[in-house]
């Protein structure tokens, strides 16, 4: 039941396949005398230095996959000097998280809207108050997408473990929702389906936090976000979880670095799995990636030390790629290095 929820996507999973096909399509083609006797990774995103352009995507419940859950996470990235984001739906109190991700250079809390505003706004005071340094609002989900293996599986979060940021929320019943999986019914119930871009002017009158939406994909809205003054774009379909044949995100990188420039970050997610497809994405435009299941099965496998191994994986690989590209730093790696999508793959 947790694999299923942790791996699946929605419907035929053909969007979570292009996620993964996406990057294979694609070749680098490298450049060579470059003097690569030092690669830095190093990105400033947010006036912080991260080590790598590879942040930890937020993920729900992680509890599931090892006892330590959120804690182990947040202490494998601030040990690797990266990012990660704790989920609304996590499985430990966010004050406990950020203290565990101390030393972390930038700890973003997601949002899922509650409809209870009051709610709302007393969580984001609370992430402030915790340490949170941004926000990342999640905007692909009015509804969670149809995945058949928790309705199969019939999924519920295995007591005593709970939704440890929605205690006290009034809990309203299923609502409605025929789902046989217990976390779509929550999500039915409790997350505001009714948001529209004038929720970002509400959200800043009670938080000061820089908010990055998540979950663009098509650049008339990555347009709209920074003309609502947003403070990062995050190109995402939810990990091939929301809207089944919607593309592959990376692919939609170049379209949506095209209709807003520089004046934000572009973040990407969906299918990276190893440091060449890094490079690629930032070749196509994005600033920085964001790891979603890798950590999952990491943290499955040794908690903060299986973590600490991905992202150690992915760090060398990407050190190792960038100097073999004649890339000595992130600034070096361009559309040049790529060649485009490879027919028949
Ligand atoms: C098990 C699981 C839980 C997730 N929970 C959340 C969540 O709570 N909030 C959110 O914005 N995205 C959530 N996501 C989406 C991820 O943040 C991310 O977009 C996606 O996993 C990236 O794709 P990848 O897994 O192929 O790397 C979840 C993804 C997975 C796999
Ligand atoms: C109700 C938890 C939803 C988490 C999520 O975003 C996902 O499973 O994709």
């Amino acid at each position: 039941m947790v694999y299923g929820y942790y791996s699946s996507g929605a419907d035929s999973e053909a969007t979570l396949q292009d996620n993964i096909q996406a990057f294979k399509r694609r070749r680098l083609l490298p450049r060579i005398m470059v003097d690569v006797s030092h690669v830095d990774t190093s990105i400033i995103l947010l006036g912080a230095k991260l080590a790598l352009p590879l942040l930890i995507a937020p993920m729900a419940m992680q509890q599931m996959a090892h006892p330590d859950g959120e804690l182990a996470v947040a202490r494998a990235a601030a040990a690797a000097g990266t990012s990660m984001s704790v989920s609304t739906m996590a499985t430990y109190d966010l004050k406990d998280v950020a203290s565990a991700g101390t030393g972390s250079p930038l700890l973003f809390f997601q949002l899922y809207v509650i409809k209870d505003r009051d709610f709302t706004a007393k969580l984001l005071r609370d992430a402030a108050e915790a340490g949170y340094k941004a926000l990342m609002v999640t905007v692909d989900a009015p509804h969670l997408g149809y995945r058949q293996a928790d309705e199969r599986n019939e999924f519920s979060l295995p007591p005593p473990m709970g939704l440890r940021n929605l205690e006290g929320l009034q809990s309203k019943g299923p609502d409605g929702s025929r789902s046989k999986s217990s976390i779509s019914q929550v999500f039915t119930s409790q997350i505001d389906p009714g948001l529209s871009w004038e929720f970002i002017a509400w959200l800043r009158t009670v938080s000061n936090l820089p908010i990055f939406v998540k979950g663009v994909l098509n650049p008339a809205d990555a347009h709209l976000a920074v003309q609502h003054s947003v403070d990062g774009i995050i190109v995402s379909n939810h990990g091939g979880r929301q809207l089944d044949f919607s593309p592959a995100a990376v692919d939609m990188v170049p379209a949506i670095r095209d209709a807003v420039g520089h004046r934000v970050p572009i973040l990407v997610d969906g299918g990276v799995r190893s440091g060449t497809d890094i490079i690629k994405a930032i070749a196509l435009g994005a600033d920085a990636v964001l790891l979603g299941r890798p950590v999952l099965w990491g943290l499955a496998l040794e908690g903060q030390h299986g973590v600490a191994k991905v992202l150690e994986t992915l760090r060398s690989e990407l050190e190792l790629s960038m100097a073999l590209c004649g890339a000595p730093t992130l600034a070096h790696i361009t559309p040049s290095l790529l060649m485009g999508p490879m027919p028949r793959l």
